[in-house]
């Protein structure tokens, strides 16, 4: 009998606020070759707390962030929020994915509110809120842009403030500033990291570059190539906070990180090189 109880908001409070614990995800192909992208992977993220998973392309990560999602059940193992087993979507997680996720019908404006209007928030409300955050985003004034009339960044700012207005404890992202351009992606990460200085959610932020995920993170864990993934490094980010992205990487301490981060992660990235080369 489920637990009424999982995944509601409230209580547990002093669990951590995602668990993956022992999760195993096989995909079986319509042929019936089976493949397991991950195998007996533990992972926790404890309330306000900024983790980044890096690993060699192809490895799991995405696959990861889905089970913690609830858009992916695992093949084995278990899935907590804040104590509770996870069923069905993870309705405490905000998700921003990797690609473009507006709707190209919908302004500005109207990409932010879809999720208050799902929950069913009252029109005077949700066009207050989604105003407020698009301006938090640094997008006050482009309410009624539709998404072809803006630049990737100010995309990115939308599907920011898309996944951030409905107030979640845990914020799942996957490679969310992959597609932009230095400059834009530095501003990016910067604000991001002032929103969660402000609000200290438990952040769950999946990226390619390392040094991306030192400048913002709590905790880094290295992922080993596939099949079979699981974490084989966890890494104390112990830079002291707030950070500015670009300065932060002058700093002894991140060379430092970086090269014991690296030093596990590069045979990893070798082997992923291989493995999709001879595929
Ligand atoms: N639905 C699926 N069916 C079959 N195989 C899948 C499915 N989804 C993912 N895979 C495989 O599982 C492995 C992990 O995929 P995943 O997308 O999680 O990797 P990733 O680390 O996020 O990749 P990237 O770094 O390219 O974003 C890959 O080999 C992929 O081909």
């Amino acid at each position: 009998m489920p637990d009424p109880r999982a995944n509601q908001a409230g209580g547990g409070a002093d669990q951590p606020a995602l668990l993956l614990e022992q999760v195993t995800c096989t995909f079986i192909s319509p042929g019936g070759a089976s493949y397991t992208a991950m195998r007996d992977a533990t992972l926790a993220v404890a309330p306000g707390e900024f983790v980044s998973v890096v690993g060699p392309t192809g490895c799991g990560k995405s696959t990861l962030l889905n089970m913690a999602a609830g858009l992916l059940r695992p093949t084995s193992g278990r899935v907590q929020v804040f104590g509770q087993p996870l069923q069905g979507v993870n309705s405490r997680a905000g998700y921003m994915f990797q690609g473009e996720a507006l709707m190209p019908w919908r302004s500005a404006q109207a990409n932010v509110a879809t999720g208050l209007e799902f929950a069913g928030v009252s029109a005077a409300e949700t066009a207050e809120r989604s105003r407020e955050w698009l301006r938090r985003v640094g997008l006050g004034g482009f309410e009624n842009r539709y998404p072809h009339q803006m630049s990737g960044g100010m995309r990115k700012r939308v599907m920011l403030a898309q996944t951030l207005i409905r107030d979640p404890d845990i914020i799942l992202m996957d490679e969310p500033f992959s597609a932009l351009d230095v400059q834009t992606r530095q501003l990016m990460e910067n604000e991001v990291l002032d929103l969660w200085m402000a609000r200290r959610k438990a952040v769950l932020f999946i990226t390619h570059d390392l040094d991306e995920a030192i400048a913002m993170s709590d905790r880094v864990v290295v992922l080993s190539a596939g099949p079979d993934t699981h974490p084989i490094g966890e890494f104390i980010i112990d830079i002291p906070r707030p950070r500015d992205v670009a300065e932060v990487r002058m700093q002894p301490r991140f060379v430092e990180l970086h090269q014991a981060i690296w030093a596990v992660l590069r045979d990893e990235v070798l082997k992923g090189y291989e493995r999709q080369r001879r595929a």
